[in-house]
């Protein structure tokens, strides 16, 4: 496909076991969009998943969650996945309320759990 639609995943640190586990168990289904992720997160989805071809922008702390919000702005981003950790402060909080903001404004199809996440990947092929 030329122009596949773009997929973003980001997890916080308590929640990237489980986008792991998530992107393995959809790997086929990921490699049908492209695949784009914060720093951390998108080492963890490359390392599970071999066949895609993830493309890791910053860490979240450091940038990535605005690098992906503008990319939503832009339209270079199609849907949002984030696994969100709702029992740890994080320094960059605002950056995230952004994001989840941004994804919001452009009525993107965005999962902020993992049980979401199982019906959109579903229900958006790209
Ligand atoms: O902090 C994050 C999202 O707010 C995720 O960033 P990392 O994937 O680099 O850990």
């Amino acid at each position: 496909m030329a122009n596949p639609k773009c997929v973003a995943l980001i997890a916080h640190d308590l929640k990237k076991d489980d986008m792991a586990a998530f992107a393995k168990a959809n790997e086929a289904v990921l490699a049908g969009w492209k695949v784009v992720a914060t720093g951390t997160t998108g080492g963890r989805v490359q390392e599970a998943c071999p066949s895609l071809d993830v493309i890791r922008l910053k860490s979240g702390p450091l940038g990535g969650d605005q690098q992906i919000g503008a990319m939503i702005a832009t339209g270079d981003v199609h849907m949002l996945i984030f696994f969100i950790d709702p029992l740890s402060a994080m320094p960059h909080d605002v950056d995230v309320k952004a994001l989840t903001r941004l994804a919001t404004v452009y009525d993107i199809p965005m999962a902020l759990n993992r049980a979401t996440a199982e019906q959109l990947i579903d229900f958006n092929h790209p």
